[in-house]
Formats: C-alpha cells, sequence, structure tokens
C-alpha cells in the first residue's frame, strides 16, 4: 500500500509519498522492520524521537512525529498529536475491521461489560469478540495481551485479524491510559458506554478532573458522530457530566439503571444463586433472571444489553440472553467452598469503591461474618490505599491487609499505608498465600470469604525494571489448594 493513499485516506497532508510502499507500522523502534511508518511519541519513561535516527537506519520509510522532532532519510509526517495522526493512518493500513464495534469506559466494570456485551451477540447468533484486560476474547478462544488496552498497533492489528476470521461484532476497553495516548482509534465505533467513575490513577492523571477528561475522550472524539452514548445512570455528579457530554456531541443517549429513561430498573431481588430483576424497556415491564449475585453485576449485564439493544440486537433476544450471561472470570468468582461450607469469593476490585460494591454483593448472603483479604498494588495511585482500608473495615468484619502486585515499592509500606485508613477488625500479614490459608482455615459454616484485587491475575509482580520478577499466584488456584489441604488435615489425612 502506498503512503500517499494512506495519508489521504486518513486525511493527513503530506508531501509525496506516492512511490513509498508501506509494509507495517511500530510504534518502538525495536520492531521497525524496512517498509514501516514509525511513530515516535514522547512517552511518561523515555522519549520515542530518540529512537527515530534508529528507526530509519532499520528501514522505516515514514516517521510520524511532532514537527520539531529531526527527521533525516525519511518522510516526517509532522503532527502536533502524533500519536492520533499515526492511528488514523495505520487504521486504514489494518482493514478490513468488523462492522459493529462499540467501546466500554468508566473506573469499574469496563471488563465485565466488554464480556457480556459479547456473551448477549454471540447468544443472538452473531460471531462476536471482546478486547480488554482479560484478553482478546473470541468465539474459539481467548488470548492475553498483558494490558486492558493494547498498544495501538496490536490494537489494529487485532481488530482487522478478527475481521478476517469472519467476527463481525467486537466490544472493546477503554481505559483512561488508552484514551489518552491514542491506543485505540480510528475506527468506526457505533456506540460508547460509561459505566461509572471514582477515584483510580492519580498518579497518572494528577487530578479527578483530568482522570475524568481522558475518559470522556470517548464521547468527545472516539464514538462516531450519530453514534449512540450508553450511560449507566449511578448517583453521581460524574453521570450527570457524562450525559451532558454526550448530549453536547449530540449523540443518541441511551440511559440505563433506576433512573433509565432506555432501560430502567424498577425492582431487584438478590436469591441464592442470581438476583430477579423487574425491568421496563420500549414501554414493557418484564421480569428476568439474571443468573449471577451482586448489584454491580446488575449495572454490567443492563449496559451490556443497552449496548447489544443500541447496535441493533434484538431485544428479545438480549433478554432471553441476560438470563443466560456466564460469570466473568475473577469478578465474584465463586473458587471454592471450604470444608465448614463457607463460600470463598474471588474479585478483582483494586479501588474503594469496587472494593465496596464487592462487599456490598457479598453482605446480603452473609448470615455469620464477611471476611476480606486485600492488598494495594505498588507504583500506583497511592492516595487509593488508605480509602481502600477504611472501606473494607466498615464493609467486613475481619480484614486482612496482604501483598497485591508490591512492584517497585516496598510491600511494607503500602500495606502501612492502606491500615491507616482501616480500623481495629484489620491486621496485616505479607504474605499472601499465608493470609489466604489462614483465613480459609478459620472461617465458619455461615460466614463468606472475599478475596480482592487480582482477580483473574496469575501472577503476583515484584520489583520493577531489571529487577522484575513474576511469581506464579492465582487466587481462585491458592484458595482451592488451601482448602483442599486444610480438610485433608482436618480429616487426619497425612501427606
Ligand atoms: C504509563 C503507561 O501507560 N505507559 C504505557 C505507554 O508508554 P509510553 O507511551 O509512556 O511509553 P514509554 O515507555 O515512555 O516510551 C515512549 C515511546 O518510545 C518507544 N520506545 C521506547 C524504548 C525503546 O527502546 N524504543 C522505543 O521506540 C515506545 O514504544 C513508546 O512509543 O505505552 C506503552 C506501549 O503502548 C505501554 O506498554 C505502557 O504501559 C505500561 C507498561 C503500563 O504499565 N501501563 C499501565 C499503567 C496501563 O496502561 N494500564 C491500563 C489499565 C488501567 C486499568 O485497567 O484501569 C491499560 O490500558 O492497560
Ligand atoms: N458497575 C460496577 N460498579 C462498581 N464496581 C464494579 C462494577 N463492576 C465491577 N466492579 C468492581 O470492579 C472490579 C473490576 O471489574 P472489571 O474488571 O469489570 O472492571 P474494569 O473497569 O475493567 O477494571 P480495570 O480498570 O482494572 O480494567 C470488580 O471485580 C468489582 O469489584
Ligand atoms: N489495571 C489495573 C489493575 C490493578 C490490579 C491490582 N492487582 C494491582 O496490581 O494494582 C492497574 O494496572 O492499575
Ligand atoms: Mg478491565
Amino acid at each position: 500500500m502506498k503512503l500517499a493513499r494512506l495519508a489521504e485516506a486518513a486525511g493527513i497532508a503530506i508531501e509525496g509519498g506516492e512511490d513509498i510502499a508501506v509494509s507495517g507500522f511500530a510504534i518502538d523502534h525495536r520492531k521497525v522492520a524496512p517498509g514501516t511508518v514509525f511513530g515516535a511519541f514522547q512517552g511518561s519513561a523515555v522519549n520515542g524521537e530518540d529512537y527515530i535516527s534508529q528507526a530509519v537506519a532499520a528501514g522505516a520509510v515514514a516517521v510520524v512525529a511532532q514537527p520539531e522532532a529531526t527527521v533525516e532519510g525519511a518522510v516526517h509526517i509532522a503532527e502536533d498529536t502524533p500519536r492520533r495522526a499515526f492511528a488514523l493512518l495505520a487504521a486504514q493500513y489494518f482493514t478490513p475491521v468488523p462492522k459493529t464495534i462499540v467501546a466500554v469506559t468508566g473506573t469499574n466494570g469496563k471488563t465485565s461489560t466488554v464480556e457480556m456485551t459479547r456473551q448477549l451477540w454471540r447468544m443472538a447468533g452473531e460471531r462476536a469478540a471482546s478486547i480488554g484486560t482479560l484478553g482478546v476474547t473470541t468465539p474459539d478462544e481467548s488470548v492475553s495481551t498483558g494490558l486492558t488496552t493494547p498498544d495501538i498497533v496490536t490494537f489494529l492489528s487485532n481488530m482487522s485479524g478478527l475481521a478476517r476470521e469472519g467476527v463481525t461484532h467486537v466490544a472493546y476497553e477503554a481505559s483512561s491510559h488508552g484514551l489518552s495516548q491514542y491506543r485505540n482509534e480510528g475506527l468506526p465505533v457505533a456506540a460508547a458506554a460509561f459505566t461509572n467513575f471514582s477515584r483510580d490513577h492519580l498518579d497518572y492523571h494528577g487530578t479527578m478532573d483530568e482522570y475524568f477528561e481522558a475518559k470522556m475522550r470517548l464521547f468527545d472524539e472516539v464514538v462516531d458522530a450519530g453514534g449512540t452514548a450508553v450511560v449507566w445512570t449511578g448517583n453521581s455528579e460524574w453521570t450527570a457530566q457524562a450525559i451532558e457530554r454526550a448530549r453536547q456531541r449530540e449523540l443518541r443517549l441511551f440511559t440505563v439503571g433506576e433512573q433509565g429513561e432506555d432501560i430502567r430498573l424498577r425492582a431487584r431481588t438478590p436469591t441464592q444463586l442470581g438476583q430477579e430483576l423487574e425491568i421496563e424497556h420500549a414501554g414493557e415491564t418484564r421480569k428476568l433472571r439474571l443468573p449471577l449475585i451482586g448489584e454491580y453485576q446488575v449495572a454490567n449485564a443492563l449496559t451490556a444489553a443497552g449496548l447489544a439493544i443500541a447496535t441493533g440486537t434484538d431485544p428479545a433476544a438480549v433478554w432471553d440472553g441476560v438470563s443466560r450471561l456466564q460469570p466473568v472470570r475473577g469478578r465474584l468468582e465463586r473458587a471454592v467452598i471450604t470444608a465448614t461450607g463457607a463460600p470463598v469469593y474471588v474479585d478483582y476490585a483494586h479501588t474503594p469503591d469496587a472494593l465496596e460494591a464487592a462487599l456490598a454483593a457479598l453482605r446480603p448472603h452473609v448470615e455469620g461474618r464477611l471476611l476480606c483479604i486485600f492488598g494495594a498494588g505498588g507504583d500506583r495511585d497511592t492516595g487509593k490505599r488508605a480509602p481502600m482500608g477504611e472501606v473494607a473495615s466498615r464493609m467486613a468484619d475481619a480484614v486482612i491487609v496482604t501483598d497485591d502486585n508490591p512492584r517497585g515499592e516496598d510491600p511494607a509500606a503500602i500495606r502501612g499505608q492502606v491500615l491507616e485508613g482501616a480500623g481495629d477488625n484489620a491486621r496485616e500479614m505479607a504474605d499472601r498465600r499465608e493470609a489466604i490459608r489462614e483465613v480459609i482455615e478459620s472461617a465458619a459454616a455461615k460466614d463468606i470469604v472475599l478475596i480482592a484485587g487480582k482477580g483473574h491475575e496469575t501472577g503476583q509482580i515484584i520489583g520493577s525494571g531489571e529487577n522484575m520478577r513474576v511469581e506464579p499466584f492465582d487466587d481462585v488456584q491458592v484458595a482451592r489448594e488451601c482448602a483442599a489441604q486444610i480438610s485433608k488435615n482436618a480429616w487426619g489425612a497425612t501427606e
């Protein structure tokens, strides 16, 4: 494909390029091969512009970079927002793409919502996939990408790969990092959802307002003009602002929730294994059985239903699908029931709001004590730690603060910061496996155990840079091993 043609289709002005053939795109100079367009971006760790000459030496035919950057020996595509221009250009190269694409943003619930949207489409007979924290999930397999929002080249090539496999519907998760770094751009996005907004990632965004602005790029710029904004109507001021932004862009507004205009949640009754919902849609009231526990999953399931309906799926098939939704890996996943009969749940709550939602989800099912084990990640927003301690202490009966990916920080210092917000019912225990073992051992028949923070993760990240190592650790698996070991001991079996 010729550079000039790609640029023209992307609406980017360049001089020449008629004879230059493009054979790929890269944002890391180590991935440049002859014929590559290189995106040189200023990052938070290094400046990609420092690698331009090495990229050209490796065969880059064009470099998308700020006007001030020096490019010799290749076409300089000079743009003030090079990440955006690069995305638009690359999107012309990675084709075809699935015909129906939707995106989900919000502090919590993105992974659950994209996964449920995928399930609803699939049950309605579409070939559907999702992209997010759990990786790329297609009708045939699930492959992890490492990040919630992959880099732009991986993202676009995944999208066209999915289209080539015959996938027609994709729901992707738009994290605030991904949005602010233009990691998913350039594709037609028919509908975008906003789940909720609360504290996280202030290490990166600085203030709540800036964090919100990053998310709002989804409504302001990424979703198609004339597309749909699906908004879960929590009670927060942020929801109202998101609705206002959708109005300003003249998007079709589709609101969901207790105050929802399009899908109204009229009643919710927890049952032993799920919940009964009464909803109103298109002037009709209907009762649904959601086979998942937790109020927060109602928000995600109905937001997913909104996305499916907004993209033309038959509502009858959507409502039928809601009653058959499968649990999302690591989100209130029941790992095991202890020998005494206490269920042990694993959840990915890693913000104060999510921890509150997860504990609130379990509370109606608790007849004895609610026991909670969690930690906070290193090299991440430090200000969320004490509020997480406060929430856990307030909502659970007993709390153990342990380690969760300490990365480059001193784990004891992280635990200390969490404990600053916690009360007398909380204590610390560095070793996560030990903490899980002890709680499972002490859990009585009517207790419920929540192990929060790592969800689907399969490793404990310790150290950073060259000293970084990942020790295998899977909360679900560890809980099962501990429960099995304890029941074996209880029955007097020998090793
Ligand atoms: C802070 C952050 O988000 N960093 C991400 C970002 O890096 P950056 O653009 O700042 O890159 P940088 O490392 O400073 O390098 C600048 C540029 O130079 C290039 N480079 C760099 C070195 C070199 O030798 N040659 C070279 O060309 C890099 O490819 C890059 O284009 O872009 C990189 C490529 O896309 C990501 O790998 C990297 O994710 C890091 C590893 C990370 O930990 N990100 C986390 C915080 C993250 O993004 N999380 C969110 C999830 C949040 C949530 O779910 O709530 C996510 O979407 O995954
Ligand atoms: N709608 C919701 N409201 C409040 N909390 C939620 C909601 N959905 C999920 N949570 C909480 O957040 C955790 C993470 O959920 P999920 O993975 O779906 O969110 P996410 O937005 O993708 O998170 P991340 O930013 O890490 O990718 C859940 O395990 C649960 O504790
Ligand atoms: N995507 C989130 C996940 C955090 C999960 C938690 N286990 C941690 O490591 O903090 C982040 O990168 O902040
Ligand atoms: Mg996610």
